[in-house]
């Protein structure tokens, strides 16, 4: 197969667990006889120094014309004295919103080798973790007009507006629906429908695109109980659907239910053109250049694009199998070492998960 990915690799951590995902990139064309080639270009802070924007037009070009996006991550203390419109997080809502990628699906899934690494009680952990968050991307209080500063009786005040239209709702939720449909058929609905406007029309809608779902089991939660629910019994979840500010906090919150946010992959789905797949966590400052992060979320989200974009299931199997490979051979980041273990690099980490997909072959 000849496909090509365009790499935004950004900021921080972003261009050392890319590069580790291209090792893995490269271990697959081996393996499995395939051209998938790769072109790099600028978001975030990176785009800012080279040309005083989060999101060059050339960039937005380059996703646009190649099969699959694959994203590190954006931001860092250097940027955040900047005017706020063109801060390296707006270059990430930009390519989100220009590529109308309305979906991200975060799952959260416990490795069994990790079973240790995660900071719940061992035997909530022994029920088991696999949970498919749902969030919407491209609408929300991230998006919503008005917002700024300005002036309240004298007092300096600031606003963000949360706001969802009821077709924004309805094409997420039938995306929750339908992967309900392919997993347990149970679809938790995650709002805050007692206090929220927003939320109630979230909820309605939710409920009205239920009727073409019959199979399903539909709940509602409301987000400060599913916050707790989470960490008391994570089991209690199949997949969930949640908007923008939502999905993102509980997200990184289950993240930690399975050892470590260096683990978590994403596909953030559009219903037409190039689908862009990135770990969930951010930039990492404060380990960025030192070889300690933890690229598997990355080479994970690199399984998801196999799975999504382009069509190749068997690829995405062997990126996954090799993880779990590496992991039971006992290799750790430091993020996931415990007591007994091996303690490597991220780009040892990188090298490990490539050679075990050429050893397989
Ligand atoms: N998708 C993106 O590009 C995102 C970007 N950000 C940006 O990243 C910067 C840092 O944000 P934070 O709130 O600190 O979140 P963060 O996710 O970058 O880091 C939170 C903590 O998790 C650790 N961590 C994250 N990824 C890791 C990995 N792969 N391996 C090992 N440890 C890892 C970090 O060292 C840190 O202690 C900010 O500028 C923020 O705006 C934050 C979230 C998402
Ligand atoms: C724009 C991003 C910084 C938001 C975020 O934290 C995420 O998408 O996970
Ligand atoms: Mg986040």
């Amino acid at each position: 197969m000849q496909k090509t990915i365009c790499l935004l690799p950004g900021d921080g951590i972003g261009p050392e667990i890319i590069a580790q995902a291209v090792k893995v990139l490269a271990a697959v064309n081996e393996r499995f006889g395939h051209c998938l080639t790769t072109e790099t270009a600028l978001i975030g802070g990176a785009a800012i120094d080279a040309q005083g924007v989060p999101l060059p037009d050339q960039t937005v070009e380059a996703c646009q014309r190649c099969d699959a996006v694959l994203l590190g991550a954006v931001g860092g203390p250097k940027w955040d004295a900047i005017e706020r419109d063109i801060r390296p997080e707006r270059g990430l809502l930009a390519i989100r919103k220009k590529l109308g990628l309305f979906a991200n699906l975060r799952p959260a899934m416990l490795f069994p080798e990790l079973a240790h690494a995660s900071f719940l009680r061992p035997d909530i952990v022994a029920r088991g973790i696999d949970i498919m968050v749902i969030r919407e991307l491209t609408g929300g209080i991230y998006f919503g007009e008005p917002k700024g500063f300005e002036t309240r009786a004298g007092e300096q005040a600031a606003l963000n507006t949360m706001v969802y239209k009821r077709s924004e709702v309805e094409r997420i939720a039938r995306i929750g629906f339908e992967t309900a449909m392919k997993r347990s058929k149970r679809l938790c609905n995650v709002d805050k429908a007692n206090v929220l406007e927003v939320s109630q029309l979230w909820r309605e809608t939710v409920i009205r695109v239920a009727a073409d779902y019959p199979q399903v089991e539909l709940t509602h939660m409301y987000v400060d109980n599913a916050a707790m629910q989470l960490v008391r019994d994570p089991s209690q979840f199949d997949v969930i659907v949640t908007g923008n500010l939502f999905g993102d906090i509980l997200s990184d919150e289950a993240a930690m239910l399975t050892g470590s946010i260096g683990m978590l992959p994403s596909a953030s789905l559009g219903s037409t053109g190039p689908c862009l797949y990135e770990p969930i966590h951010g930039s990492a400052p404060d380990i960025a250049g030192q070889d300690k992060a933890n690229p598997l979320a990355t080479i994970l989200s690199l399984a998801m694009m196999f799975r999504y974009s382009l069509d190749l299931h068997k690829e995405a199997l062997a990126v996954e199998t090799a993880v779990r490979h590496v992991l039971e051979a006992g290799y750790r980041t430091g993020d996931i070492m415990e007591e007994g273990k091996m303690l490597v690099g991220g780009s040892r980490m990188g090298d490990l998960v490539a050679q075990k997909i050429g050893e397989t072959s």
